[in-house]
């Protein structure tokens, strides 16, 4: 499921983060990928052991924590440190798909389910930097707003168009959710938004209670923790 969800921080968190990495010293993304990632890689990344990374990776850990929206679609249960990074001048990521085993900094592994693009400045800001997720359905083309995150299956090939004018700003990182499955998380995440729905319109209570015990039942059938 490709999900789009908006307003993940909000204009003061977006000039904190903002204004730290203007300042940054930025790394050749290459340093964190293996040979066939390298190979289509040209962009700039903060450095994983910088303290200004794991200081904006807890700003970004800490208003993900606080959305709804983005748990009902992820149901995360690991999610690993975010990077940040930075297209320009003609930087782009080629078509990758990410690596499926990834070792949290207490060496734990995390199984990559969801990857997420978290856009940190405005695509007025820059040409191109589309983040272009290749599916059955095809290929779909993203660019949003700051402040707004895309989630979509570690599985899928994807890649980043070239960015010609400006520079592009993201924060990325990867989840393992309690649901491996990504058909079976997008029924969840159906069931999840219309039981609100039904919630908030005054419906049946009873069918409502019924619905929601469907729900934490198929979680607690499919749940791997
Ligand atoms: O910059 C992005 O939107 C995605 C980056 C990405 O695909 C990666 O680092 O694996
Ligand atoms: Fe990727």
């Amino acid at each position: 499921m490709l999900l789009h969800i908006p307003g993940i921080l909000d204009a003061q968190q977006l000039a904190q983060l903002r204004q730290a990495l203007d300042a940054a010293d930025w790394t050749d993304g290459r340093e964190t990928v293996g040979a066939q990632g390298a190979r289509v890689k040209r962009n700039l990344q903060l450095p994983d052991a910088s303290p200004l990374r794991q200081q904006l990776a807890k700003v970004v850990l800490a208003a993900l924590a606080k959305h709804p929206l983005y748990h009902a679609a992820v149901l995360p249960a690991r999610t690993l440190p975010p990077r940040f990074n930075r297209y320009e001048g003609g930087g782009h990521y080629g078509f990758h798909v990410d690596g499926s085993v990834m070792a949290l900094p207490d060496g734990a592994q995390v199984r990559s389910d969801v990857s997420c693009t978290l856009f940190l400045n405005g695509p007025d800001e820059y040409d191109g930097g589309e983040l272009i997720v290749s599916d059955t359905y095809g290929e779909h083309e993203v660019k949003l707003p700051a402040g707004d995150a895309i989630v979509y299956p570690s599985s899928s090939l994807h890649r980043v168009a070239p960015v010609t004018r400006g520079a592009r700003l993201a924060s990325f990182f990867w989840v393992q959710s309690l649901v491996r499955d990504d058909g079976r998380r997008r029924l969840l995440f159906e069931l999840d938004t219309s039981i609100q729905r039904l919630t908030t319109s005054g419906a049946d209570a009873d069918a409502v209670l019924r619905l929601t015990g469907v729900y934490h039942n198929l979680l607690r059938a499919w749940a791997e923790t």
